[in-house]
C-alpha cells in the first residue's frame, strides 16, 4: 500500500545499525514525494499486525515508478482475493460481530483494495440457504464468516451442498465422495468458542484473521459427512462429541443469554451429573498413515504428514474399493459404557484448551482421532478434563483410548437388537439405570420402535446427543466418513520467518 503520509524511514543509526525509525511529519515542500508500504508483522504468539513504512523520494517520476511497479506486482498475486462475500452473525458470542467487522476488519479490506458484499444474517441458516441457492458465487473469490463455529458451519454447509448439487452428486449417499468447493472460507472470530479459528490460526484475533485473508493464505481441511442410515445429517470439521460434550451443548442452548459463559455453567452441571451412555462404536482404523494421535508435534500449514496421508484425487476411488473389500476384516468394534465419545478432525484447540482435545490431530490428512472415554469415577474424569488445560497427556489414563480412523459408526444401546444385548448386563442395568427407561421390557419396546420408526431415536431418555461443531444432531446412531476438502484462508504459519511477510499496496 502506498500513501503520501511520512511516518518512518530507513536510516543508518548512530552505531551503524540500519533500522526503521519514526520521523516527524514534514511539509510537502520538504518531501514532496513519498509512498507508504504496509506489511504484515508477526506479533505475540500467532498474532499478526499491520505495519507501515514510508519511503521518501526526491524525484516524482521515480516515486511514481515504484508505486506502479509495486501495484503491478501485487495485483499479479493470483492467490489474493479481490472480491469477498461476507456474512455476519449479529448474535454470535457477546453480540459484537457487526462492530468487530466494521471497526477492525472492513478498514483492512478496503486498504487492500478488496471489495465486499456484506450480509448481516436475519435468522439461523440465512447464510447457509443464501449460499446454497441464491448467491452469485462467480462474482467472488472467497466467503468470509463473522461469528463462531456455528456460523462457520453454516457457510461451509452452504458452499459444500451447493457444490455437490452443481456437480450432480447425491449428498445423501454415505459413500459418495465430496466434490471440491471452488471458494475458500475465511473466519473472523466473534463467537463463543471459535475453535475452528483458534485451531487453524493459533489465535482468536479478528485482525490476524483479516490479514491471513488479505494475503490469500490457504489451508485444506478435513470434512466429515455424518449420515443416519441413508439420510444425510450434517458435515463436521472440528468436534463430533457424544455424551459429555453433547450434553453440555444441549444444556447450554437454554442459557444463550449468558453468552460464552453458558458453556462453563453447563460444563460444571454436566460434570456433576456424571452420566454415561452405552453403545457400540465401530471404526475403520487409518492403518496406512504416518503419525499417531500420541505424537508430540502439532499439525502446521505445509505439514508433511498431511501431504503423505492425503490420497491423491486419482487414488481415492481405488482406496475406497480396497477399504470396502477389506471392510469386514478391518473394522473394529468397541462396546461399552462411555462418558464421552469424541471424534476430532483437527486439534480443537481453543482458549479453554490451548492444546485441544487431540493436540496431534491433523488438519487435512483425511482422518479423525476417535477418543473413547469409558465410564470412570468423577475424580478420574476430572483428571482427564484438567489435562486439557495443560501439556499433560490426556490419553495417558486407563479409561481413555484414542484411535486414528477413516470412518466410524455409533449405535447407542437402545437401538441394538435384543440378540446383541447381553442379558447379564440387562439385569444389572435394571437396578441402576435411570427411572425413565426402567426394565428390559421398556428397552425392548424402545429398541423395536427405533428399528421401525427411526424418528424415535431423536430424544430417547437414555441417550445423549451428538455435538456436531456446536450444533445438535437429531439422531444418536450415525455413520461418519472423512474427506479432505475445504480450503480455508487461515493457515498456521508458525514456521515462517518472524518479520516481513507480505505487502499491501495501492497508491494515493
Ligand atoms: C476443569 C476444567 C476442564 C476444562 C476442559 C476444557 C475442555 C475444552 C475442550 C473444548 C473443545 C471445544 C470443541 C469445539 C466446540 C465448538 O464447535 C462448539 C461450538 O462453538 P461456538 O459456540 O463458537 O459455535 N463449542 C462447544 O461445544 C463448547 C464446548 C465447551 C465445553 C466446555 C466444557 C467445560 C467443562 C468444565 C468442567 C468443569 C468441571 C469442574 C468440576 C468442579
Ligand atoms: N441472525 C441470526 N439469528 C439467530 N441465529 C442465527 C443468526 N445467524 C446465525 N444464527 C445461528 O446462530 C448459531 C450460533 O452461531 P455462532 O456464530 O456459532 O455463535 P456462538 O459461537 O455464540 O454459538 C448458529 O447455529 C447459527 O446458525
Ligand atoms: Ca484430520
Amino acid at each position: 500500500m502506498c500513501t503520501s503520509r511520512c511516518t518512518s524511514r530507513c536510516t543508518s543509526g548512530a552505531k551503524g545499525s540500519r533500522r526503521w525509525q519514526k520521523i516527524p511529519q514534514r511539509d510537502d515542500e520538504d518531501s514532496p514525494h513519498a509512498f507508504t508500504v504496509s506489511y504484515v508483522q508477526r506479533a505475540r504468539r500467532a498474532a499478526w499486525r499491520l505495519r507501515d513504512v514510508t519511503f521518501l523520494c526526491a524525484d516524482a517520476a521515480l516515486c511514481g515508478r515504484w508505486v506502479r511497479t509495486l501495484t503491478e506486482q501485487l495485483s499479479a498475486l493470483a492467490q489474493r482475493p479481490r472480491r469477498l462475500l461476507v456474512y455476519i452473525n449479529p448474535l454470535s458470542g457477546k453480540r459484537h460481530g457487526e462492530r468487530i467487522y466494521r471497526h477492525k476488519v472492513a478498514p483492512l479490506f478496503s486498504r487492500a483494495n478488496i471489495s465486499t458484499s456484506v450480509i448481516v444474517t436475519q435468522h439461523a441458516n440465512h447464510a447457509r440457504d443464501h449460499l446454497r441457492t441464491e448467491a452469485e458465487l462467480q462474482n467472488y473469490d472467497g466467503v468470509v464468516c463473522v461469528g463462531g463455529d456455528g456460523m462457520f458451519s453454516e457457510v461451509m454447509h452452504g458452499l459444500v451442498l451447493r457444490t455437490q448439487r452443481d456437480q450432480g452428486r447425491d449428498h445423501h449417499h454415505p459413500d459418495q465422495d465430496l466434490a471440491q468447493t471452488g471458494l475458500r472460507i475465511g473466519i473472523i472470530p466473534a463467537g463463543s468458542t471459535d475453535c475452528i479459528c483458534f485451531a487453524t490460526v493459533g489465535a482468536n484475533d479478528p485482525v490476524t484473521s483479516s490479514l491471513h485473508i488479505i494475503v490469500g493464505d490457504c489451508q485444506p481441511m478435513d470434512v466429515c459427512s455424518v449420515h443416519h442410515g441413508d439420510a444425510f445429517l450434517r458435515y463436521s470439521v472440528s468436534l463430533l462429541g457424544y455424551g459429555f460434550y453433547g450434553d453440555v451443548l444441549s444444556d447450554s442452548e437454554r442459557r444463550r443469554w449468558m453468552g460464552p459463559a453458558r458453556y462453563d455453567v453447563s460444563g460444571v452441571k454436566k460434570f456433576l451429573s456424571h452420566r454415561y451412555y452405552e453403545g457400540t462404536v465401530s471404526y475403520l482404523p487409518a492403518s496406512d498413515v504416518l503419525g499417531t494421535p500420541r505424537d508430540r508435534a502439532p499439525c502446521r500449514t505445509g505439514c508433511v504428514v498431511c501431504q503423505y496421508n492425503r490420497p491423491l484425487e486419482e487414488e481415492k476411488e481405488g482406496k475406497l474399493k480396497m477399504e470396502e473389500s477389506h471392510e469386514g476384516l478391518a473394522w473394529r468394534s468397541v462396546r461399552g459404557k462411555f462418558l464421552a465419545i469424541n471424534a476430532v478432525s483437527m486439534s480443537c484447540a481453543c482458549p479453554r484448551s490451548p492444546q485441544g482435545l487431540s493436540p496431534a490431530a491433523h488438519l487435512a490428512d483425511g482422518t479423525t482421532d476417535l477418543i473413547l472415554v469409558r465410564n470412570s469415577s468423577r475424580l478420574a474424569f476430572l483428571r482427564h478434563l484438567l489435562r486439557h488445560t495443560s501439556k499433560d497427556d490426556q490419553f495417558d489414563l486407563g479409561f481413555v483410548e484414542v484411535h486414528r480412523v477413516r470412518r466410524f459408526r455409533f449405535t447407542p444401546r437402545f437401538c441394538q437388537s435384543d440378540s446383541e444385548l447381553d442379558l447379564q448386563e440387562l439385569l444389572q442395568e435394571k437396578e441402576q439405570k435411570e427411572k425413565e427407561v426402567a426394565g428390559s421390557q421398556a428397552r425392548r419396546i424402545l429398541g423395536q420402535l427405533c428399528r421401525e420408526h427411526p424418528a424415535c431415536c431423536r430424544t430417547p431418555p437414555c441417550a445423549s446427543c451428538w455435538n456436531c461443531d456446536g450444533e445438535i444432531l437429531p439422531h444418536a446412531d450415525i455413520q461418519v466418513r472423512y474427506t479432505t476438502l475445504l480450503l480455508l484462508f487461515l493457515p498456521l504459519l508458525l514456521l515462517l520467518a518472524p518479520l516481513l511477510l507480505l505487502l499491501l499496496a495501492h497508491s494515493t
